[in-house]
């Protein structure tokens, strides 16, 4: 499990530590400098060897001196990186606080790596240690009032690394002038750019994204590498900043395992893994924990102990809808698929999916609205083939407004599509809803809020909380990051290559979502935050089989069910 801290819970970790002398910047800057190393020393090599036509490495590894082979290897081997990084060009984005400070100390050890390094101040203050220990190891400041901003960029342009320290967890809001011109001016010259941009390290944060929230409320320069500290900051997760973040990497400076809990001084050690999160915190689930969560059969189990899936999905018009929600329910391991809907689709799920039962019955999840119309109040007669009535059946049973004499009990749902139209009553927490941003932004129009796919692509955790207080259910809002929101803690998950957006895609998930839940129908139903957890492992998994039909290239969505297995058996480590 991954851990987001937020802004508040750092500053309260770093408190006791630096009551007790514990060496957190120069740890913070110790730890961005080689990361730094490292990735000049990698680029140059793979310039090298691409210049050179042949694996720089390898030819290092095979050639003396005198370009003779073999006589290199009767040399002691290198430390990965030394000596490659020598003359490289730096330049350091400094702002007037601690992340500037960072970004300084980390400067003064490129400095004695070799590099030429720029250190521009940004602000009329800077932290004045850092920049003492720069100057003196030799580092070149230059200030932003003197320079101007297009000198700046062109330093920037023809520099090998650029290091993002303008701000850090200490900021609030969009940057202020002048760092928000000067990084307004950087982004549009990286945007044009292209590939021949340095290498672009955030430090801590890239400089004005919504730390707490994710949210980018003014400019931001895209990092390729955010360098973090301590612990992962909700906006390196959430979208949209998680998408200008780079790879994020953590540095250990020597946080406890969980916010609030009694400081480590001795050295670092890493911050995550152990976590036992309070209510309410922003995860990622990694593969162990989907591990733990899954419903696997034992000896005692058979098909109804594992779990009925309903699914009402696909019309004559969206047949395929039908059999991608059916085969990822299918291959995500339910005990038995139920089929509900138009006779024609029914065959069509047959010959796709023998295993599935095309009959009403008991069902421990339902899967609703994959492939189903829109339902439209003016319409007095949607051709939906009773797939509406199917679903307000079923809607009705998981809401409990209807008696359990009649209904069979109250069980999960995943409301998919058109059912999204079709919500009545208010839900519990174990009705999932999926929708992308565009089909939440007509969920919270007809909520009353002003609202439209843009506005919830930039703020998608506030609506789609926003969507779960006014609803009671939880919500899985799908994208390239997938944000899960429901009573307890919010999860987003970033397990999906782009090709995974797909007609189809979703349907497949609505599947294996369906299982996950059927599984554990009960005891989703007694523990309001147990859907969500369910939901992102769903996601994960999802992801992860996308990214396995995928292998780097194109994905159909019915590729991406029939990954569904040995994704599974590789996360249960069989
Ligand atoms: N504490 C420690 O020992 C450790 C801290 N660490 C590091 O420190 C970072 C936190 O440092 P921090 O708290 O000093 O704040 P920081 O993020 O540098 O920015 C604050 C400055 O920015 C300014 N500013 C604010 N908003 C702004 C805006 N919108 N636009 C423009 N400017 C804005 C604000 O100016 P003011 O509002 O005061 O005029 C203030 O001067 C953290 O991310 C990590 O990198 C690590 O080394 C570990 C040890
Ligand atoms: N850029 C992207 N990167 C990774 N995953 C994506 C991206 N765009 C969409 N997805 C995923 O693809 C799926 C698309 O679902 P959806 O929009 O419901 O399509 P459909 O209704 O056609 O099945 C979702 O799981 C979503 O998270
Ligand atoms: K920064």
């Amino acid at each position: 499990m991954k851990d987001a801290w937020s802004s508040d819970e750092v500053r309260k970790a770093e408190e006791p530590l630096i009551a007790a002398g514990v060496p957190l910047m120069a740890r913070a800057a110790y730890g961005l400098a080689q990361v730094v190393l490292r990735e000049v020393a990698a680029r140059r090599a793979r310039t090298r060897a691409r210049a050179g036509g042949v694996d720089g490495a390898r030819l290092r590894g095979s050639l003396g001196s005198d370009g003779l082979p073999g006589t290199a290897r009767r040399r002691p081997p290198r430390a990965a990186g030394r000596g490659d990084v020598r003359g490289a060009r730096a330049v350091l984005l400094v702002g007037p606080g601690n992340n500037g400070g960072d970004t300084l100390y980390a400067g003064a050890h490129l400095v004695q790596r070799g590099l030429t390094v720029t250190a521009v101040l940004a602000s009329a203050r800077a932290h004045e240690a850092g920049l003492a220990r720069f100057r003196e190891v030799g580092g070149q400041v230059a200030s932003l009032a003197d320079l101007r901003v297009p000198a700046v960029v062109e330093a920037v342009r023809g520099a090998d690394v650029v290091l993002d320290g303008l701000v850090g967890v200490g900021a609030r809001g969009a940057l202020r002038p002048p760092a928000g011109g000067l990084v307004r001016a950087l982004a549009d010259a990286r945007a044009a750019a292209g590939d021949q941009w340095p290498y672009t390290v955030a430090v801590d944060i890239p400089s004005g994204i919504g730390v707490d929230d994710g949210a980018l409320p003014g400019p931001v320069l895209r990092a390729d590498r955010t360098v973090t500290f301590g612990a992962l900051k909700p906006g390196l997760v959430l979208p949209p900043a998680a998408g200008v973040a780079g790879a994020v990497e953590l540095v250990d400076i020597g946080f406890p395992a969980t916010p609030g809990a009694a400081p480590r001084t001795a050295g670092p050690r890493h911050a995550w893994g152990a976590a036992d999160p309070a209510a309410g915190r922003v995860l990622r689930l990694e593969a162990a924990d989907v591990a733990e969560l899954w419903p696997v059969p034992g000896p005692g189990d058979h098909k109804y102990t594992r779990g009925v899936v309903g699914v009402v999905a696909g019309t004559g018009t969206y047949p395929g809808a039908a059999v991608l929600a059916t085969s990822g329910a299918v291959l995500t391991g339910a005990g038995m698929v139920r089929y509900l809907g138009p006779e024609s689709v029914g065959t069509r799920v047959l010959l796709a999916r023998p295993e599935v039962v095309v009959a009403g019955g008991r069902v421990q999840a339902w899967v609703l609205g994959p492939g189903v119309p829109v339902l439209d109040p003016d319409d007095d007669g949607p051709d939906d083939e009773g797939q509406a009535r199917r679903i307000f059946g079923a809607l009705a049973a998981v809401t409990g407004v209807l008696s359990e004499d009649v209904t069979g009990g109250r069980v999960p749902a995943v409301v998919d599509a058109g059912a999204l139209t079709m919500l009545e009553h208010r839900l519990p927490a174990f009705a999932v809803l999926t929708p992308h941003a565009g089909e939440l932004a007509e969920l919270l129009r007809g909520l009353g809020h002003d609202v439209d796919r843009a506005a919830v692509e930039a703020r998608p955790l506030h609506w789609a909380r926003t969507a779960h207080q006014a609803t009671g259910a939880t919500i899985l809002l799908k994208g390239a990051v997938t944000v899960v929101a429901g009573p307890g803690d919010v999860y987003t998950q970033a397990d999906a290559p782009a090709w995974t957006g797909t007609a189809g895609a979703g349907d497949v998930l609505a599947g294996i979502l369906g299982t996950l839940l059927a599984g554990r129908s009960a005891e989703a139903v007694r523990d309001e935050t147990l859907a969500a957890r369910l939901a992102a492992a769903a996601v994960l998994v999802h992801g992860r089989a996308a990214t396995r039909a995928s292998a780097g290239g194109p994905v159909a969505a019915l590729e991406i069910a029939r990954a569904v297995p040995a994704v599974v058996a590789e996360i249960l480590g069989r």
